[in-house]
């Protein structure tokens, strides 16, 4: 069962609310342009969002080589994420810092939740025939039902690319809201696979049916695709949390995943979340990376903060 209090339960399919939506792609490069310079982090600041961004890292392997072994180290470091020496030298060696969830495909979900017994950090499975999303509709389903039957608390599923491309939102609608009632009590991430969509009005409008369908969270891309995360997309896809929000009172999560690599990049996407939508959006309950090697790059930040000196990435577990 998932401990995220933060549940959709969707509203009907109303296809007047996508009428209205349109984005101005170059209002959304300028809003993105102004992020980094115009309130550059401090110090200290930056050391907060490093270690909070940490706290929000879906700790991510998606890859054909994936072994329990693999899966095993990838737990480890989940629960410790920041070598000892270097939390203690911060000053923080007494906070409890885990990543946000780990994030498997569905065999590797049993050895997951077992290695990760006796924390709080909840198990991710991509699902629905991920990455492409194009297995039959059943056996879609039936992965959604394995994985929450092996301990998955986390689903991350992904659309048919065809409905948003054809503007077919009701299909997506009951694409979605069948995946959401698999689902049952698991939290439920929908990946967009926005690279593969044609504009930010469309990215916009998967994202407005999706969270009417029920998705807990909304989630840009595999990491699959050839662009993944970007932040115009970012910013596209939480001004519709931010207007479904407005027009239901429920608040969505927001996962940026793919390509996301440097501690530089985390930052960026934290202040856009705190400006956009607030600090609620900064906790993991509201807010995720999908990332295989971010974590690296946050940890060799924070030991330049700690030592005044990088050591080699290669000393950096999934550096
Ligand atoms: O959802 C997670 C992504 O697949 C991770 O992508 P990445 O390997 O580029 O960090």
């Amino acid at each position: 069962m998932s401990t995220n209090a933060y549940v959709n339960d969707g509203i009907p399919f109303d296809p007047a609310v996508l009428e209205g939506i349109r984005v101005n792609k170059s209002a959304t490069e300028r809003r993105i342009a102004s992020l980094g310079g115009r309130r550059a982090v401090k110090k200290d600041a930056q050391l907060a969002f490093m270690l909070k961004a940490i706290s929000c890292i879906d700790l991510t392997t998606l890859s054909g080589d994936d072994t329990p072994g693999k899966v095993q180290r990838m737990c480890r470091k989940a629960r410790n994420p920041v070598r000892h020496d270097i939390m203690e030298a911060l000053g923080v060696g007494d906070l409890s810092l885990t990543t946000g969830a780990v994030c498997v495909y569905h065999p590797m979900v049993k050895v997951a939740v077992s290695t990760l017994q006796g924390s709080a950090i909840p198990v991710a499975a991509v699902s629905t025939g991920f990455p492409a999303g194009l297995a039959p509709m059943e056996t879609r389903l039936e992965e959604v039902r394995r994985s929450v039957a092996d301990g998955a608390t986390e689903i991350d599923i992904v659309i048919t690319r065809e409905h948003a491309l054809l503007g077919n939102w009701q299909a997506l609608y009951d694409e979605v809201r069948a995946f959401k009632d698999v689902c049952g009590e698991a939290h439920m991430k929908t990946i967009l696979a926005t690279g593969q969509l044609a504009s930010l009005t469309q990215i916009a409008k998967a994202s407005m049916v999706s969270m009417m369908a029920g998705s807990d969270f909304i989630k840009t891309s595999t990491g699959m695709e050839g662009v993944n995360a970007t932040l115009p997309v970012s910013l596209t896809m939480i001004r519709q949390i931010r207007d479904y929000l407005d027009m239901t009172g429920i608040k969505v999560g927001y996962k940026p995943a793919g390509g996301i690599k440097t501690a530089k990049d985390a930052v960026l996407y934290l202040v856009l979340m705190k400006e956009e939508l607030g600090r609620e959006w900064l906790e993991p309950e509201l807010f995720r990376f999908g990332a295989s090697s971010l974590l690296g790059d946050l940890e060799r930040q924070l030991e330049y903060h700690a030592f005044g000196g990088y050591s080699a990435a290669y000393r950096h577990a999934l550096g």
